[in-house]
């Protein structure tokens, strides 16, 4: 098992890293816990909820609360519900959360757990390859009216239980959409976290092998790394936001269509783009030999459902953003990440000179 650390500002907590890990559940749990509530969503129940009860072993009184899978559960409709359900069943300051599942239930979960009696317990069980990023750094949420995350807090958990074995019951969206993190960690701060995932997807992923649990815990540690220098994204965690301004208004216009990494990735290359071409960054990088990988890796790549408009819309709900400009994460090089300030308009005509000559394969490294 391997065991790191993560320091924040009002607890430390351990995040525990094994295949099969569930198994021993009851043994990782910090017995002072009342009661725990499990939230899951309906694919994850049915893979693991019953390992997961049968490990606790009754050692903990437990309830579990199940939520439709997918982003739309991501919803102050279902957090009510939620809420309803921790006070039906008389939570306390000394009762948990346990929010197994992927980013969607961990955000909901955790978002839950921060405002509940103003903050109770809250483990997360991350279950997707995207959750290695989603489960560390306590940012939690909920979206409204199409706005990505605009409700939420920084509510660090107090333990992260991860179980590598739950990847094999992921299917290739998901697996693709957890990789672009992973993408995005080396991009950001680690150069050979980045060569290394394209040299791995393209020998044949092994999710089970000891080279992929190595990639995780790079991509763990870069993560791990930041949020511990800048917990409320003052600074520097802004970096983590890489891809996502773009990212996420993709993610608000096709909901339900595309998943949170896959519409990261377009919005990554966006971005590289506008490093390379508008800023002269670089030159370390080649965007041609990515978008090779991006498209045996069969991310979706069109752009011709949605227009720059909307794109530039949402984009204005970026939580990076001041009043009147875009605070936009670009690369100097592989691992030197800043912010650049971003008018709205010369955003708008980057927007729309990108997305023109995106759709007509004007871009060589297209071809
Ligand atoms: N809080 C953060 O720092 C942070 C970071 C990154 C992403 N996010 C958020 O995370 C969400 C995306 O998370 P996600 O990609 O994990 O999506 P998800 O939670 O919707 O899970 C993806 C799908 O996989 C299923 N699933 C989960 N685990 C499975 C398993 N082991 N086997 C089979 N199926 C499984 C789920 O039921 C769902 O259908 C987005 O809402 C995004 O905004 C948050
Ligand atoms: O941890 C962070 O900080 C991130 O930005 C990680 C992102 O991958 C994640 O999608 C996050 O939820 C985005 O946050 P938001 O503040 O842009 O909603
Ligand atoms: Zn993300």
């Amino acid at each position: 098992m391997i065991e790191l650390s993560v320091t924040a500002a009002s607890h430390n907590y351990r995040i525990s890293i094994d295949a099969g890990i569930r198994h021993k559940l009851a043994e990782l749990l910090d017995p002072s816990i009342e009661k725990l509530v499990i939230v899951t969503d309906e694919h994850v129940q049915k893979y693991y909820l019953d390992d997961c009860l049968h490990a606790l072993n009754s050692s903990f009184p437990t309830d579990v609360y199940v939520i439709p899978p997918g982003e739309q559960s991501k919803s102050l409709e279902e957090y009510k519900s939620l809420q309803q359900f921790l006070l039906r069943q008389r939570m306390t300051r000394k009762s948990a959360i346990l929010a197994l599942g992927g980013g969607v239930v961990g955000d909901l979960a955790g978002f839950a757990a921060a405002t509940y009696a103003r903050g109770i317990g809250f483990i997360q069980m991350p279950s997707t390859i995207l959750a290695h990023d989603s489960s560390i750094g306590g940012k939690v949420a909920v979206n409204l009216d199409g706005k990505k995350n605009i409700i939420g807090s920084f509510y660090p958990p107090h333990q992260v239980i991860f179980d590598l074995d739950m990847f094999q019951t992921l299917n290739d969206q998901e697996i693709r959409s957890g990789l672009a993190e992973m993408v995005k960690h080396g991009l950001i701060a680690d150069r050979r976290l980045y060569d290394d995932l394209l040299t791995f997807t393209r020998m044949g992923m092994d999710l089970s092998s000891s080279d992929f649990k190595h990639l995780l815990v790079r991509s763990i540690q870069v993560k791990n790394n930041i949020v511990q220098l800048d917990e409320k994204e003052t600074n520097i965690r802004q970096f983590l936001n890489f891809g996502h301004s773009f990212g996420h208004a993709l993610e608000a216009v096709r909901m339900n269509e595309r998943t949170h990494g896959e519409c990261v990735m377009l919005g990554m290359i966006f971005a590289l783009w506008v490093s390379n071409e508008k800023f002269n960054h670089l030159n370390d990088l080649s965007i041609q030999e990515l978008i090779h990988w991006v498209k045996k890796m069969d991310y979706p790549l069109n752009l011709d459902n949605v227009t720059s408009e909307e794109i530039l819309n949402l984009m204005k709900f970026d939580k990076k953003n001041t009043r009147d400009d875009f605070q936009f994460v670009l690369l100097e090089q592989v691992g030197k990440p800043y912010l650049q300030k971003i008018d709205v308009n010369t955003m708008e005509n980057y927007l729309n000179e990108f997305m023109t000559k995106w759709n007509q394969g004007e871009f060589n490294w297209l071809k």
